[in-house]
């Protein structure tokens, strides 16, 4: 058995759906996949690359840290992409109690600034889901097996990474196995889902700790090949940067439906701002921000039929009931009250209202509510494919 798997960074074609792009993609398990052991493969990087016609490139060291002549040099030799590109030097890696590291803010940063973009040192086939995702105990459940998957990938990073990266790749935090740490635990607990097909692991991603009121969002802009991380509010000198390890809507759920998430999902007890303090009026306000999303991307099918099917089918009287002004109001509230005005959760209702809009044929409306979730989609990751999708929407106002 090998571990689908291979080394960053080869780039994809692969485009993916304008929905996607405002989900930000999740550490941790995206999804329990109901497959038998004997279905799984697992491949040493160069078989991956037949098999999977994926392309290999050997790693470097962060680029970032080598002077740029060197650098450049460096690459010309060896064929090699920039792996972490810090685009600040506002942040850097600290112990933060409990929670073992994290990233900490070196001076004050402004919401929208980019802090980094990186490249995967390893990317997992959807084929690995199960051994990455999926529950422990299933894992463990024949002892050969792990020391299968665990002699696979670490047969990988022996062959495929210089010394500097695997030392960095051993460093990163092991929640799985309580006594030494071992790769595979390496790679779940740090692995982040890409997409439905894959799934990779960042070596400074990976120090990001979860908070249910996140200030950075992290994109995946799967054209590049990066994660994209954007402080989503002002953060000052000193504060930790969180990302979210939920869906927004999971976001939204009451604070004891999110730590048993969390603690299901992803094995640990929060200790996040928003979990600690009173939760029943912040609870009240996910509970009504829940409600309104729900409210604006209801019954997606209906929303791509003409303004008659619509109005056969009484979406336009519920888009009217609801009074889509008031409800996006309220909506950019809720947001600016839990989650400090979250550029990436903006761009998600705005998008829901935009669809909602173009669905009953009201285009002058959805021209704005796309050009809203335009701007909000580059204030949380910059000039993506999806940011020029919606300025394109913004400009005809059609889905
Ligand atoms: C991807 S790692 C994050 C970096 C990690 N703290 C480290 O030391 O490298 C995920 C692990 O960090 C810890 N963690 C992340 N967010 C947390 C939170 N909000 N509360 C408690 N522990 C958290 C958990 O142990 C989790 O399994």
């Amino acid at each position: 058995m090998r571990l689908h798997c291979f080394i960053q960074s080869s780039q994809s074609s692969h485009s993916g759906l304008p929905l996607q792009v405002l989900g930000a993609p999740k550490i941790g398990k995206p999804c329990r996949l109901q497959r038998s052991w004997g279905h799984l493969q697992v491949l040493s990087c160069a078989t991956a690359a037949r098999e999977l016609q994926c392309r290999v490139v050997r790693r470097r060291s962060d680029v970032s840290k080598v002077s740029k002549a060197k650098a450049r040099n460096y690459r010309r030799q060896n064929d090699v992409v920039d792996s972490i590109d810090y685009k600040s030097n506002k942040i850097s890696v600290h112990a933060v109690g409990k929670k073992g590291l994290g990233v900490i803010a070196t001076s004050s940063i402004k919401c929208g600034d980019l802090l980094l973009e990186e490249a995967p040192l390893l990317i997992f086939q959807k084929q690995s889901f199960d051994v990455l995702f999926g529950d422990l105990q299933d894992v463990l459940v024949d002892d050969t097996s792990f020391d299968h998957w665990e002699e696979s990938l670490t047969e990988t990073l022996q062959s495929k990474c210089d010394e500097e990266v695997r030392a960095q790749f051993w460093d990163l935090a092991d929640t799985c196995c309580a006594k030494d740490k071992t790769a595979l635990g390496i790679a779940r607990t740090n692995a982040i889902g890409l997409s439905d097909e894959s799934a990779g692991l960042f070596l400074l991603l990976s120090r990001f700790n979860h908070s249910c009121k996140p200030n950075v969002h992290n994109s995946w802009q799967e054209d590049r090949g990066v994660q994209v991380l954007k402080a989503t509010r002002d953060i000052s000198e000193g504060e930790e940067l969180c990302i979210s390890y939920l869906s927004f809507l999971n976001l939204c759920a009451p604070t004891r439906e999110r730590l048993g998430e969390l603690s299901d999902r992803f094995g640990f007890d929060c200790l996040c701002e928003a979990c600690s303090r009173v939760q029943s009026e912040s609870d009240w306000r996910r509970e009504r921000l829940s409600q309104l999303c729900e409210a604006f991307s209801r019954d997606e099918a209906s929303q791509m039929r003409g303004p008659n099917e619509a109005k056969r089918d009484g979406l336009e009287d519920f888009v009217e009931s609801m009074n889509m002004r008031d409800g996006l109001r309220e909506t950019t509230d809720l947001i600016e009250q839990e989650f400090a005005g979250n550029p990436a959760a903006l761009s998600l209702i705005f998008f829901g209202a935009f669809r909602r809009a173009a669905g009953v044929g009201r285009k002058s409306a959805a021209k704005s509510l796309a050009k809203a979730a335009w701007k909000a989609t580059v204030a949380s990751e910059g000039s993506s494919w999806r940011a020029e999708l919606l300025k394109t929407l913004a400009s005809d106002g059609k889905p």
